[in-house]
């Protein structure tokens, strides 16, 4: 649509909907959404809140009930170092990701699954500052764990449901999918309410005053303004919106680099001139890996948007492209043309493009700002976009530390949707060959 009408299109969806595709215009309406961004909700979880009695959640909440939440977050969340304090362990989370990809051959959806348990035991890492053993081998997996993550995949596929329109019955009774919704919510909230207490009461034992803003959980429970329930609003966002978002994107980063052997190579070496082959990822090391963090980003720009949620209503009319976009009307971010415009070779995997100039320190013909936000952007942007960026980092390094990424011919030209993340069409048929092994 955007090829055929240009920036600006106008859809009848349940209401309005304007959708923009060119950075400049981005900007415009970030510049005008006010102090409490409002991000629309998708309505399965708006109407399981309600039927409920339940407080909308973190990442649905408008207005003052968001900010009460987001501002203590934003505490810990928004400081330089908050991810890097958890590197040790989720060193270890991605040594375990590695070994069992190194160790077996997978089907497409059994590696699904696992990029999805990866990114689970590390958001585990920080809501509970434990290991909950989603990447543990089948012989010894914990019943718990495993309840617990059917019940986090199932509520992202009945959402998925929701949202591309296979249930329309749940906005007027409780249909299936409402149904399956609702008890895996249950599931996910008894389980992790068990997990948030123990955690929450270790640190009491354990209190130590230097350490109290160490970890998200012990600066939180630091802070006397925040009760328990505000403890578990924040923790419980973060593992609805820090699990398949990380999955997703971090199989979309794979697929460009088995698509691309010599930019793998390229990021091989840089790796294996930082760390060499066993060492682990430290803060120092990353600082010194820009290969690594542009072909991330360059990933992130080649399938944007990453997720398709990141909405904005804005409080007040706005001009956009000549038009009057009326307050209360949704608008949809999709950046397809921009692509086009600012960017040579649009669809090729060039890392390089991000990457600064030795001399003079910037990147050279440097798109607009607003041209690669994967994370949004302003108050409301990803709470979790550090975390997000280390768990992949660390996957890809020790991945590539001592295998190679390959796809196979089936997979070669994968289509991505747009559901709640971006998603491959097909589950991606990933294999993975030791360094010193010729490739099948
Ligand atoms: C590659 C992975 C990820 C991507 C691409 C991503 C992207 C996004 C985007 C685009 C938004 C909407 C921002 C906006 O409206 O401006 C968002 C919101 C959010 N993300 Fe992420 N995210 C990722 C991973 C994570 C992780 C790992 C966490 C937590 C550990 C997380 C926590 C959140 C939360 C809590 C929100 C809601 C923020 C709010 O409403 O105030 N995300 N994410």
């Amino acid at each position: 649509m955007v090829d055929q009408y240009g920036p600006i299109v106008r859809l009848q969806l349940s209401g309005p909907k304007v959708i923009l595709s060119d950075p400049k215009d981005l900007e415009i309406v970030y510049q005008n959404e006010g102090r409490y961004p409002f991000r629309p909700s998708t309505d399965l979880v708006a109407l399981y809140c309600q039927r409920n009695n339940l407080p909308a959640g973190f990442a649905e909440a408008q207005g003052e009930a968001w900010y009460a939440l987001r501002s203590p977050a934003n505490k810990f969340l928004l400081r330089a170092d908050c991810a890097t304090h958890y590197l040790p362990i989720q060193n270890l989370v991605a040594d375990d990701f590695a070994q069992i990809l190194g160790e077996s051959q997978f089907s497409p959806e059994e590696l699904g699954n696992l990029f999805f348990r990866y990114a689970s035991e590390n958001t585990g890492v920080v809501c509970f500052n434990k290991r909950l053993g989603c990447l543990r081998k089948s012989t010894v997996k914990d019943a718990e764990t495993e309840r617990f993550l059917r019940a986090m995949s199932q509520k992202f596929k009945q959402l998925q449901n929701s949202i591309s329109g296979k249930s329309v019955g749940h906005k007027f009774y409780k249909n299936k999918t409402y149904r399956l919704y609702e008890q895996a919510s249950r599931t996910v909230q008894e389980i992790s309410t068990k997990h948030l207490k123990k955690a929450l009461s270790k640190l009491q034992v354990e209190q130590n005053p230097d350490n109290e803003s160490s970890s998200l959980l012990s600066s939180m429970s630091a802070d006397p303004s925040l009760t328990f329930s505000q403890i578990q609003a924040i923790t419980s966002a973060l593992q609805n919106a820090g699990t398949e978002s990380t999955a997703k994107n971090m199989q979309v980063l794979f697929y460009n680099l088995a698509k691309n052997p010599d930019k793998q190579e390229k990021l091989y070496e840089e790796i294996h001139s930082r760390i060499g082959s066993d060492l682990s990822l430290t803060k120092d090391a990353l600082a010194q890996m820009p290969y690594l963090k542009a072909c991330l980003k360059e990933s992130f720009r080649l399938i944007k948007p990453t997720i398709f949620s990141a909405h904005r209503v804005l409080p007040e009319d706005v001009i956009i492209q000549g038009y009057r976009i009326p307050s209360g009307v949704s608008m949809v971010f999709t950046q397809v043309k921009c692509c086009k415009e600012y960017f040579s070779e649009p669809d090729k995997f060039v890392p390089e493009r991000w990457l600064r100039s030795h001399d003079t320190r910037k990147i050279e013909n440097a798109p607009p700002a607003f041209v690669n936000m994967p994370f949004g952007h302003g108050p409301r942007k990803c709470l979790g976009w550090r975390f997000a960026e280390q768990d992949i980092y660390l996957a890809t390094v020790k991945v590539l530390q001592k295998m190679k990424i390959h796809i196979r011919p089936e997979s070669k030209d994968c289509n991505f949707r747009y559901l709640i993340f971006v998603e491959p069409e097909k589950p991606i048929a990933f294999y993975f060959t030791k360094r010193e092994e010729v490739p099948a």
